[in-house]
């Protein structure tokens, strides 16, 4: 909630993007611990981790992250308890539902196969529960949205590669199933050149493509996946202001910086929002959207994220045009929903200016 209603009411009317949201992250601790039950998977015992004794525990562990690696604990236990592909459609159903009330009018929503494939579950099953949840949301609420299939770094790219034959094979890439590819899990020690060959096929294949860097690990994991990985977007990218080349690079080719302002305070990337580069994108020309993340996680969906920045920079309704079109112009959804986007930032600017 913003202090100004008036301001408020703007940034939840104002047509949002999404490109920073994992789905896995959108679990909340009661639909988790209902679908341990239901599913009969079992939770750590809270003889070991007190976390585990009730959904209020959990949340109250999740305000206390210290580092990325000690939220990716936490993650991958939560998403153990999705099994069935209709599991896999309401989570992505309820997100939708949710990210529609939020003004958001285009969702580009990352996946983790490989976490699931590791515990047994098919690819299919996790892919056709998301997009019966797309086709659905779009029927719906009118939200588009696209999938990127992630690799997680601390595995191996051959393990990497298993994944992404599998979704070619199936022609997940050509159809348009999944639109891109990604890259996240824990980044210090895992820099993008690992996959460079991967990100080569898909560059060549013309498949969409995008890499968590600069979120712990520094300026150099975003220029490595710019230069070696090829890719079009950067996920989080905060510690790029380390680097004015670089800076001044990704305004040029108008790469999208996908922040994640919530999420970099609760895991300890900057101590407040206020600290995060926004003044710095903003003057130099910076293209970035605000999303985020993992909600159930970090404690709040994208408005909260908006409010949030505009609690901490107080920006004018020009610069949230400027961040509202940055948002349709970096997404991969086609020209024609473009257009009808920039068209819908217009007129809720126009009401409001
Ligand atoms: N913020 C984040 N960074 C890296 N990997 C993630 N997986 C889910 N959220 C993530
Ligand atoms: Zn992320």
């Amino acid at each position: 909630m913003c202090k100004s209603s008036s301001i408020h009411q703007f940034l939840h009317e104002l047509p949002k993007c999404e490109h920073h949201l994992h789905i896995e992250g959108s679990l909340s601790p009661n639909l988790l611990f209902r679908l341990a039950s239901v599913n009969k998977v079992s939770l750590p015992d809270p003889s070991s981790d007190p976390s585990f004794e009730s959904p209020e525990a959990l949340t109250s562990r999740y305000e206390r992250f210290t580092s990325l690696d000690d939220f990716l604990h936490y993650y991958f236990i939560g998403m153990s308890v999705l099994i069935t592909a209709s599991d896999f459609e309401s989570l992505a159903y309820e997100y939708f539902a949710r990210a529609h009330a939020d003004g958001v009018q285009h969702a580009e929503v990352f996946f983790d196969p490989q976490a699931h494939t590791q515990r047994g579950i098919a690819y299919t099953t996790v892919v056709s529960g998301l997009t019966a949840a797309q086709k659905r949301a779009e029927k719906d609420f009118g939200i588009t949205s696209k999938f990127i299939l992630c690799f997680l770094r601390h595995l191996s790219a051959t393990d990497a590669e298993v994944t992404y034959q599998e979704a070619v094979a199936l022609g997940h890439f050509s159809d348009g199933t999944i639109a891109g590819i990604g890259l996240d899990s824990s980044e210090v020690g895992f820099p993008p050149e690992i996959f460079r060959e991967i990100y080569a096929s898909a560059k060549q294949a013309g498949i969409r493509r995008t890499a968590h860097a600069g979120e712990e690990g520094d300026a150099s994991y975003v220029q490595r996946s710019l230069d070696i990985c090829h890719t079009e977007r950067i996920d989080h990218g905060i510690r790029l202001v380390e680097d004015e080349a670089l800076v001044k690079r990704i305004a040029k080719d108008r790469t999208l910086i996908t922040m994640c302002p919530l999420s970099n305070v609760r895991l300890r990337c900057v101590s407040k929002v206020a600290d995060l580069p926004i003044r710095r994108f903003l003057d130099e020309g910076v293209r970035f959207s605000i999303n985020s993340d993992d909600p159930a996680y970090f404690g709040g969906y994208i408005l909260d994220n908006y409010c949030a920045v505009q609690e901490a920079f107080g920006l004018s309704i020009k610069e949230w045009k400027y961040i509202a079109d940055g948002a349709i112009e970096g997404s991969w959804c086609d020209d024609e929903r473009k257009k009808v986007l920039l068209q819908k930032v217009e007129a809720c600017v126009a009401k409001y200016e």
